[in-house]
């Protein structure tokens, strides 16, 4: 049985950092939008309310039937979910002359309170607030204070519903990864045996039983994720799953060879298939970034679907979808605005025929590498940066030609390889160089050229939602200037993009 958390989800940035912050605990949970919870919560160990930009004194609030959750399951309620419940419990909530976002000390804590357990005066919390619980209910206790907000904390008596009006899931509010234990361990009692480990028995299990003896259709990347999803599948299903690596004449310099190779010893049955002209001859005069992004979806789906009837009987498309991707689509106010239209979700055409199967869609990208450790694969796989399905398409803006495609891959290869000389690959989580089609003036060997110019980007992160650019030596980025302006023909000028996510995205287009 696995048991499980459930968080809801009023729309705070903050929600999705909950989630890792439980799984890290090694308890499992799931983010569920307050508008959309499941009507049977069978093995839910306890619920947690999330913060939200709305104010419980606004009329359009987001709201809930707390008769569900209060008194029923241990309840943890984080800021909106604390002023939430003091409302609706007949407390009072009002707009506190100060605002208070940041840094806070608690200058009272009752310590033996479960949900306090080994946290002490003075701890460092992080408040995020505009409204304040101004008044409680006699059935509540108040448990933590800070110089500026009396009711830090309270406690609902003779029951497990607990509230915080900071935010314990930030990495700056010290013991709030203690209070979470707190309460996941000491009022939830959970087990805490969700690991890596687990994860890949009880999903094998499943696919055996889900999949039975039907064939399955995978789409190879050689990515993190499809990887990950490979090696899951192959344990449960064996020769029937059938592995497709396509090459669509967008991805690095020498990659549909390298990873046909290296997967060569994994046991997997993967098939290459050449659809470089197919996807180039889509992209043919395509500007738009949007539309380049759908004009390779839409040739993806037609290369696995031609795939898929190659192999006889085949019921399922497996994808490497990962849990981002899935609550990006869920979110609170709906699904959000299209940044980009991703190729791997958003369901198949309805010719495909196909059931799809997501062996990793509840997982997030570093439990995805985790999981893939667990299963025995290569850090060069697992430490491998994620590369976009539409690869080298959206690092190339405007349209995409072959010859572009050739001098992007030159240039992506000598900064790769630099990276790695200088021991940075590994400490950077993505890198890629992207071709401009801006032509600038330079002189090389007394001549005039006027030729176009290439941008580097290198990119801190945890989960590819949020970056920062990151600050690469000087001699580095000294010595791969250098060398794509003298190796490759057709770029005379090297520049670095120092933008963050975001408001900037990792990929440009
Ligand atoms: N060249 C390709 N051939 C076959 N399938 C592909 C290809 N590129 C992408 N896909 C499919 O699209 C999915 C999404 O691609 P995405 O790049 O997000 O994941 P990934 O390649 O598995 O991992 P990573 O994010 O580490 O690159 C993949 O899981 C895979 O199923
Ligand atoms: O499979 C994919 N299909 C896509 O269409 C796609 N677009 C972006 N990415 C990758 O997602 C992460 C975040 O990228 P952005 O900041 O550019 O949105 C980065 O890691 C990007 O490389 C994609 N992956
Ligand atoms: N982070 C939050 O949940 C904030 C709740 C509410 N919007 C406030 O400003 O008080
Ligand atoms: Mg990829």
């Amino acid at each position: 049985m696995l048991e499980k958390i459930i968080i809801i989800d009023f729309g705070s940035q903050f929600t999705q950092l909950i989630a890792r912050r439980v799984r890290e605990l090694n308890v499992y949970c799931e983010i569920h939008p307050f508008n959309n919870i499941p009507e049977t919560l069978s093995d839910v160990k306890g619920i947690i309310f999330s913060g939200s930009p709305y104010s419980v004194r606004q009329e359009d609030a987001p709201q809930i039937d707390l008769t569900r959750f209060h008194q029923k399951f241990p309840v943890l309620a984080v800021c909106y979910g604390a002023q939430y419940l003091a409302q609706h419990s007949g407390g009072e909530v009002q707009a506190s002359s100060t605002r208070e976002y940041g840094r806070a000390n608690l200058n009272f804590v009752q310590s033996d309170n479960k949900l306090l357990k080994n946290i002490g005066l003075n701890s460092q919390v992080w408040m995020s607030h505009g409204d304040t619980i101004t008044v409680v209910p006699e059935t509540f206790e108040i448990i933590a204070s800070t110089d500026s907000v009396k009711v830090a904390g309270f406690h609902v008596k003779n029951s497990d519903t607990y509230a915080i009006q900071f935010h314990p899931e930030v990495t700056h509010s010290t013991d709030g990864k203690q209070l979470l234990e707190n309460f996941l361990v000491d009022i939830c009692g959970c087990s805490q045996n969700w690991t890596p480990d687990a994860f890949v028995e009880t999903t094998i299990a499943e696919l055996k039983a889900k999949l039975g003896d039907d064939k399955v259709v995978l789409g190879l990347s050689g990515g993190v994720d499809s990887s990950v999803a490979a090696i899951l599948l192959h344990k449960a299903i064996g020769t029937n799953l059938h592995c497709i690596f396509v090459d669509n004449g967008l991805l690095r310099k020498d990659e549909y060879e390298a990873v046909l190779e290296q997967y060569k010893h994994l046991g997997l049955n993967i098939k290459g298939v050449d659809a470089k002209d197919r996807f180039l001859s889509q992209l043919a005069g395509i500007k738009d970034p949007e539309l380049k992004r759908k004009a390779i979806g839409r040739v993806f789906i037609e290369v696995f679907d031609d795939a898929a009837h190659e192999v006889q009987d085949v019921k399922w498309l497996a994808q490497g979808t990962i849990y981002p991707d899935v609550i990006e689509s869920v979110s609170v106010k709906g699904p959000s605005a299209t940044i980009k239209s991703h190729h791997n979700v958003g369901g198949l055409p309805d010719f495909m025929k196909l059931k799809v199967v997501e062996p990793l869609n509840t997982l997030f990208k570093d439990e995805v590498r985790r999981v893939g450790k667990s299963l025995g694969l290569e850090d060069f796989i697992l430490g491998r940066h994620p590369f976009p399905g539409p690869g080298l398409a959206i690092r190339i803006l405007g349209d995409v030609t072959a010859e572009k495609v050739a001098i992007l891959q030159e240039a992506d290869a000598i900064y790769i390889n630099n990276l790695k000389e200088a021991g940075l690959y590994d400490k950077v989580w993505q890198a890629g160089a992207i071709f401009l089609p801006v032509q600038s003036v330079g002189v090389m060997g007394d001549e005039r050229t006027y030729e176009n110019v290439i941008c580097l980007r290198a990119v801190e992160s945890v989960d590819g939602m949020t970056a920062d650019w990151c600050h690469l030596p000087y001699p580095v980025l000294a010595k791969i200037s250098n060398e794509i302006i003298n190796k490759v023909k057709g770029i005379n000028r090297v520049v670095y993009d120092i933008s963050s996510k975001p408001p900037a995205t990792i990929e440009w287009e």
